[in-house]
This record gives C-alpha cells, sequence and structure tokens, in this order.
C-alpha cells in the first residue's frame, strides 16, 4: 500500500499550516514547498499521494505546474488540488485541463476537509473478502494476484473456467473477476451466464469482466449477460484497484443489509420464548396454505392446541418454569410436525397447527398421536396434557383463516368441556361440535 503522504506548495505560510492541519488530521505526512520550482524539486525526489497547490504561486501559475507535476513519473494517479482565491470557472477549466484533480477555495476549507479524509479511508481501508479470480496468462495471474492481496483480499485464482467453476460452487466470493476470452472448453462468458443463473444468495456476485477486445457493442452484450464491470487490457493497476474496491464495499454492504434484513423479519415473525412463528406469520402465510387447497381442491387441517390448566401449573410451579415449559414444548412440537405442515403459537398457551392434505380424520388421528407423545414428554418435567380442536377447510364455503380459527377453536372448547385431554372434531353439517372423543 502506498504511503499516505502529501505536499502543499503555497506561498502563504498561514495557509500552509491551515492544509498541513487538514491533511495531518486526516493521516497524511505533510511536507510543504513555498514556490512552484520547489514543490516539483521534492516532487521529483518523492512520490505523493496527494499535492496541494495555489493557482497564484510566486514563480509559475497554478495550471501550468499541473501540467509539469503531471509530467513527473509516478504522479498519473496522484490527487493534485489546486486551491484559488478567485473561485470561478476559467480558472476551474484551466487546472482541469492541465491535469488537476479538482479544485477548491482557500475560503473555505470544510470542501477540503471532506475531500481528504475521503481519500484517506478509501486509500487505507484494508479489505477482507475472498476473490475468485480466473486468468490465462501468468503474467498478468501474478501482477493481479500482488495487487488484490496488497488490498487485504484472499484469491483463488484459476487459468481455467472449469475449475473455477467448481471453486464458485463450493465457495462464498465478494467478486469475481474472469477474463473473457479463456483457453479450455469452458469461456469465461458461460462462466458469468452459470453464475447468474444460481439462486440469489450466490448469483448475484459482482463480476469484473476482463478482455483485449475494447469493443463497445461487446462490452454491452456483456452487460446484458450480467457482468457488472469491465477493464480492458493492458489493465491499469490503479483502476483495477478503484474498481475492486468499489464492488467489494458495496456487496458487502448490501450483504450486511440483506442479514439486517432477515434477522429482523425473523424477529418480527418469530415468537421470542417459544421459537415458533407467531400469529402474525401464521396470518402472513395462512395465505398460501388456503390459495394451494382451493386452487389444487386439496384437503386443509386446522388444529388449535390448548395446553390444560396451565394456570395451575404456573401457580405451582412458578411463573418461570411455566415459561421453560412453553419454550421446551415450542421446541418438541416443531420437531413433532411434519415438514409441510404450519405451527405457531397463537396467544399464551394456545397454538395453531395447519395441517395441508389431512381431512378431519386423519388430523385427528394425528393429534390423538401427538397428545399421547406429549404425556410422556413431560416439558420442564411437568406431566402435561392438551385438548384439541380441528377442523378442515370447507370449499363450498369459501372458509378463510378466520373462519377456520374459529370452527377449530369452537371444537377445542368442545374439548375443554368434555373434560380436557381430548380431540374434538368440528362438523360442518350440523354447525356444531360432535362429542367425537379421540381417546
Ligand atoms: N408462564 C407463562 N404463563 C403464561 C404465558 N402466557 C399465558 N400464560 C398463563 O396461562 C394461563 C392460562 O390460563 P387459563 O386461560 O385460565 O387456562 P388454563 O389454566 O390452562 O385452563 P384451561 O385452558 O381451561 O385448561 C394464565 O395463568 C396465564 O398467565 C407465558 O408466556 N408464560
Amino acid at each position: 500500500m502506498q504511503k499516505l503522504n502529501a505536499l502543499v506548495v503555497d506561498a502563504s505560510t498561514e495557509f500552509r499550516n491551515k492544509a498541513r492541519a487538514l491533511l495531518s488530521a486526516a493521516g497524511f505526512e505533510v511536507d510543504h514547498a513555498e514556490t512552484g520550482n520547489q514543490g516539483l524539486e521534492h516532487a521529483g525526489r518523492t512520490r505523493y499521494r496527494l499535492v496541494c497547490c495555489s493557482d497564484d504561486l510566486p514563480d509559475i501559475v497554478g495550471s501550468e505546474f499541473c501540467g509539469q507535476l503531471r509530467a513527473i513519473n509516478g504522479y498519473d494517479y496522484a490527487a493534485v488540488l489546486v486551491m484559488t482565491e478567485t473561485d470561478n470557472a476559467r480558472t476551474l477549466k484551466q487546472a482541469l485541463l492541465a491535469g488537476a484533480t479538482d479544485i477548491f477555495s482557500k475560503h473555505d476549507e470544510s470542501e477540503l476537509g471532506i475531500y481528504v479524509q475521503r481519500l484517506a479511508q478509501r486509500e487505507t481501508r484494508q479489505l477482507s473478502g475472498r476473490v475468485l479470480f480466473i486468468e490465462d496468462s501468468r503474467v498478468l495471474q501474478t501482477i493481479i494476484i500482488d495487487l488484490l492481496t496488497d488490498m487485504g483480499l484472499d484469491v483463488d485464482s484459476y487459468t481455467f473456467a472449469e475449475k473455477a467453476w467448481d471453486a464458485f460452487s463450493g465457495g462464498d466470493y465478494d467478486l469475481v473477476i474472469t477474463d473473457i476470452m479463456l483457453e479450455g472448453s469452458m469461456s469465461g462468458i458461460t462462466l458469468v451466464r452459470k453464475i447468474r443463473r444460481l439462486h440469489e444468495d450466490y448469483g448475484n456476485v459482482p463480476i469484473i469482466a476482463t478482455s483485449g477486445f475494447d469493443n463497445v457493442s461487446r462490452k454491452i452484450e456483456l452487460f446484458h449477460l450480467g457482468v457488472n464491470d469491465f477493464v480492458s487490457k493492458p489493465i491499469v493497476r490503479e483502476e483495477l484497484r478503484q474498481r475492486v474496491f468499489n464492488h467489494i464495499t458495496s456487496y458487502q454492504n448490501f450483504r450486511e443489509l440483506r442479514a439486517q434484513q432477515n434477522s429482523l423479519c425473523s424477529l418480527a415473525m418469530l415468537d421470542e420464548l417459544t421459537q415458533l412463528f407467531n400469529r402474525h406469520a401464521l396470518r402472513e402465510f395462512a395465505g398460501k396454505y388456503l390459495s394451494e387447497a382451493y386452487r389444487f381442491k386439496r384437503d386443509l387441517a386446522m388444529a388449535v392446541i390448548d395446553l390444560d390448566h396451565f394456570r395451575a401449573i404456573n401457580e405451582q410451579y412458578g411463573f418461570v418454569r411455566g415459561d421453560n415449559l412453553l419454550a421446551e414444548l415450542g421446541n418438541w412440537l416443531k420437531r413433532h410436525v411434519r415438514d409441510v405442515d404450519m405451527i405457531a403459537r397463537w396467544s399464551g398457551e394456545e397454538f395453531v397447527l395447519l395441517l395441508p392434505g389431512c381431512d378431519n380424520h386423519t388430523a385427528s388421528i394425528l393429534m390423538q398421536r401427538m397428545q399421547k407423545r406429549l404425556t410422556r414428554f413431560k416439558p420442564a418435567s411437568i406431566g402435561i396434557t392438551i385438548s384439541v380442536g380441528v377442523a378442515t377447510l370447507r370449499h363450498d364455503k369459501q372458509d378463510t383463516l378466520n373462519s377456520l380459527f374459529e370452527m377449530a377453536d369452537r371444537a377445542m372448547y368442545q374439548a375443554k368441556m368434555a373434560g380436557r385431554n381430548c380431540v374434538r372434531i368440528y362438523h360442518a353439517e350440523s354447525e356444531k361440535p360432535v362429542s367425537e372423543i379421540l381417546e
């Protein structure tokens, strides 16, 4: 990494001191010169990352200084800032044409301060991340691996796209840099196409294409294919460095945001105590269960499960133990329902289970089985029983989640009335839960 150093060229001691303070605060080591020629001499001896000069030097004008500075070896990519008293468009144009990076007013130091802070942050920020790099020229491979490792990145380098594709399938990369024309049976274009076909977790990785051709229509084709950026050969080290920096940082920011979004989403969907879905999540996902049942004319059952005498359990063992019981029960329920089912905590000690493909009879047999297993399970070492109400979707009545719940809840209430620890089915014909007890 190049040293973070700067040269201030200005005849005014006051301005030199101000500029030195700003640059030092941003982390630059600062040298100074009073005239343009002195400045050029310094620049000839030391390669500065940033040069800040007045447009009104005692010996040469600022634009001429910029031109001569750019001609010195190693100054192609240095930041050259011209400070002016008279902020006008002509000075700006002249300075930019002569090779200045930007022009700042001496009357507003904050702009210069922001610029140097940003530059220092970019220059000193060590990246971390993994790069998949495919290049068949050994010389170029060495140069680019050196650049990327210097930036703090881990590089997996390949000569053939086939091998790179194998590595990509098993790796978690933050960037892919691939030559488009590669030796071997798979081209860089095929590799890009394969990556972009993947699921978004991997398929969104940024891709920089490199190639010796510099044809605009081919570049546009590559963008259509899904390439994010293009660097022509011969590759300019500094250009690639800046592009890599931008792609890696924005992709990592994007991933961080997505992870935050997912965790917020699961926080909003999960019940904290039992780690089951909450009522909100049930409402969110039930639509899919219902619409599939209607669309494919399939059965959909709902079971409302309520713990018996939980108030007495709380009173006997304490609320904390009651909480532990609910947490263990949540975990147990998750493991004891089928993958296709959805279980949610509806309220305190009441749970709702959606059972796609089950009619009343099948659902009640499943619930009866669950009841028996649960009696043996003893969450938090407390023997419990449950009362369960079961109902199925009535296709002719266009039931909703609410109406399905109402029926299953009424059946559950009947189970309580019948002495608890039993399953009751709601029967649509009579609009009343029948006294069918499954024990
Ligand atoms: N520990 C604990 N208790 C809870 C929680 N949520 C609700 N409860 C308790 O669950 C009990 C529910 O009591 P009731 O509605 O009378 O029901 P029950 O005692 O189970 O009686 P039945 O349902 O008729 O068998 C109340 O004492 C609530 O305080 C919770 O998150 N943790």
